[in-house]
C-alpha cells in the first residue's frame, strides 16, 4: 500500500476557485471525516461543508471522487474545490494531513499516473512542459504529444523493427539458395526508409526545437559597430549600456521578447576582436559560442567606418555558418556618411539600418525566419532526451544494413535489438530511478 498523497493543484495568488487533490487509498476515508458526510457517488460533483479537526468550519466546496483506477493517477482520487486564495485551500490541505495523507512530492501525481499505466514517458514529458509552455505554439504540440503523438511514433517504429526481427528469425533457418533473389534487399530498402523517416524528424525537430525553448538570435559583429543599440531597440528599453567606447559589453547579455507568436531570445555578445587581451580573447570565444547555440545570427557592419580585418572576421564566421543557421546581414549607422565598402556584404542582401529605423526592420526579417523555421507539421521531439533516444536507433538501423546484405543475420538481428530498445526508450525508461526523479522532480508542486 502506497502513501496517500496531497496537494493544492492550483496555483498561489488570487483566484475565485482552488482545488485540493488527494490520491490513494485512504483519499474517501479522509473525505468521509473531513465532510463528516459518506456514501459519495464517483465523479459526481457534490457540495459538502468542510471542518477542521477541530470541528471548526473550513469552507463551503465541492467535492468530487474518482474511484480506481478511473482516476488520473489510477488511484483514488478526491478533489476538493475550494474558495480560491491560498488561505482555504491550505486549510484544507492541513486537515487531509492531519487525517494522514502526506504532502505530496513535485510531480509525484504524474508519477503515480506513469507507474499506474495512464501515461507514458513521453505523455508525462509533454505534460511537464504544457504547464510551463510559454506560447500557443508550443502548448499546442505539447498538447498533440500528451494525447499520446509520439507514444505512436514509438509503437509503430518499434513494430516495423520487430518485424525485421522476425523476418531474420524466420530466414535463419533457410539455406541461402533457398532465399528469394530480392529478399534482403527489400529488407534493406525498408531499413532504409526507417532511416530516412528518423533523419526528417530529427532535423524538423532540431530546426523546430524553438517552438518549445524560445528560438535563439544572436546579435554578433566588431565592437562598436552598434549591437547593443539593437538589443535595447528590440526591448524597447535600455537594458544593455550603450557607448562610444568599443569595448563596452564584456558579457554576454540574453533577454525574451515575443514576436508574433513566439517567443524569442535574443543574446547581444561582446564583439569580436583579436587580440592578446586576455578578456577580449573571451569575448571571441563567447561569440562563436553565441552563433554555435543561436538558431538565427544578426551579423552586424558599421557603415560610417572602413572596412577592417575584424569586419573580415565577421564575414568569415558568416560563410562558415551560413548553411547551418539563418542569417542576416545588417549594416548599422547609415544615417552617418558612407565609409564602408560594402561590396563583400552585398551579396547577402544587407538590411540597412539607422537611428531611427532599427527595431521594425528587424522584427520584421526576424518574422519572416521565424514562420519559415517553425513550418512543417511533423512529429516534433520535444527534448534531447529524445533526440538522442532516436538518432541512437537511427545508428543501430544503419550498422544491420551490412550484416542483412552479407547474410549474417544474428549479427542484423542483433544491431536491430538495439535499435529497439533504443526506440523503446522514449517511451519506457531503461534506467528507470534516474530517468523518474531527474523528470519528474522538475514538475511544480500538486503535479
Ligand atoms: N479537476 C481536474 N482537472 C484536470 C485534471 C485533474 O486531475 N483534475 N488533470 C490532471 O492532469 C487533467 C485531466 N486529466 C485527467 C486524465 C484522466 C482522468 C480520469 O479520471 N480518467 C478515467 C476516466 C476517463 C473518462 O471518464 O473518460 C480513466 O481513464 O479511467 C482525469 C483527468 C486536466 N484537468
Ligand atoms: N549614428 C548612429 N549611431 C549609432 C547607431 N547605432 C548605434 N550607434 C552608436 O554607436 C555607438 C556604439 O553603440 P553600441 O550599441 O554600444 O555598440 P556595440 O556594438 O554594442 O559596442 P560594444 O559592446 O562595445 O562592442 C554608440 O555611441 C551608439 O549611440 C546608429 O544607427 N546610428
Ligand atoms: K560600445
Ligand atoms: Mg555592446
Amino acid at each position: 500500500m502506497s502513501d496517500t498523497i496531497a496537494a493544492v493543484a492550483t496555483a498561489t495568488g488570487v483566484g475565485s476557485v482552488a482545488i485540493v487533490r488527494v490520491s490513494g487509498d485512504e483519499a474517501l476515508a479522509i473525505a468521509e471525516k473531513i465532510t463528516k458526510k459518506t456514501s459519495f457517488i464517483p465523479r459526481h460533483a457534490h457540495l459538502c461543508t468542510l471542518y477542521d479537526t477541530n470541528d471548526e468550519l473550513i469552507d463551503e466546496a465541492i467535492l468530487i471522487w474518482f474511484k480506481a483506477p478511473n482516476s488520473f493517477t489510477t488511484e483514488e482520487i478526491v478533489e476538493f474545490q475550494c474558495h480560491g486564495g491560498t488561505i482555504v485551500a491550505e486549510k484544507i490541505l492541513e486537515t487531509v494531513l492531519d487525517y494522514g495523507a502526506r504532502l505530496a512530492e513535485p510531480g509525484e501525481f504524474t508519477r503515480r499516473a506513469f507507474l499506474g499505466g495512464r501515461i507514458d514517458l513521453t505523455e508525462a514529458e509533454a505534460i511537464a512542459k504544457l504547464i510551463e509552455a510559454k506560447s500557443e505554439d508550443a502548448a499546442k504540440i505539447l498538447a498533440r504529444q500528451m494525447k499520446g503523438e509520439l507514444k505512436k511514433f514509438v509503437d509503430d517504429m518499434r513494430e516495423k523493427l520487430l518485424r525485421a526481427v522476425a523476418f531474420a528469425e524466420v530466414t535463419i533457418d533457410y539455406a541461402e539458395e533457398d532465399l528469394p533473389e530480392d529478399m534482403l534487399e527489400n529488407m534493406a530498402h525498408q531499413l532504409e526508409e526507417i532511416e530516412r523517416e528518423i533523419e526528417r524528424i530529427v532535423s524538423s525537430s532540431e530546426r523546430r526545437r524553438g517552438l518549445i525553448e524560445g528560438f535563439k538570435v544572436a546579435i554578433i559583429g566588431k565592437p562598436n559597430v552598434g549591437k547593443s543599440s539593437l538589443l535595447n531597440a528590440l526591448l524597447n528599453y535600455e537594458r544593455a549600456i550603450v557607448s562610444e567606447i568599443a569595448g563596452t559589453t564584456r558579457d554576454t547579455i540574453e533577454e525574451q521578447i515575443r514576436i508574433g507568436s513566439h517567443l524569442v531570445r535574443i543574446v547581444d555578445t561582446a564583439g569580436i576582436r583579436e587580440s592578446a587581451d586576455a578578456i577580449e580573447k573571451i569575448g571571441i570565444e563567447r561569440s562563436v559560442a553565441a552563433i554555435e547555440q543561436s538558431d538565427i545570427v544578426i551579423a552586424m557592419f558599421d557603415a560610417s567606418r572602413p572596412w577592417d580585418e575584424e569586419d573580415e572576421k565577421i564575414l568569415l564566421l558568416i560563410e562558415r555558418y551560413m548553411n547551418e543557421k539563418e542569417m542576416i546581414v545588417a549594416l548599422n549607422k547609415t544615417d552617418l556618411p558612407q565609409m564602408l565598402d560594402t561590396e563583400k556584404i552585398e551579396p547577402f542582401k544587407p538590411l540597412r539600418l539607422s537611428r531611427e529605423n532599427k527595431g521594425e526592420q528587424i522584427v520584421s526579417a526576424l518574422e519572416k525566419r521565424l514562420s519559415r523555421m517553425a513550418q512543417g507539421d511533423e512529429l516534433l521531439l520535444i527534448s534531447s532526451r529524445q533526440i538522442e533516444a532516436v538518432k541512437r536507433a537511427k545508428e543501430a538501423v544503419a550498422e544491420a544494413k551490412t550484416p542483412l546484405l552479407t547474410g549474417e543475420l544474428e549479427i542484423f538481428t542483433f544491431h536491430l535489438t538495439e535499435a529497439i530498445s533504443a526506440i523503446s526508450s522514449i517511451s519506457k525508461p531503461v534506467d528507470f530511478n534516474d530517468i523518474m526523479d531527474k523528470m519528474f522532480g522538475e514538475f511544480c508542486l500538486g503535479k
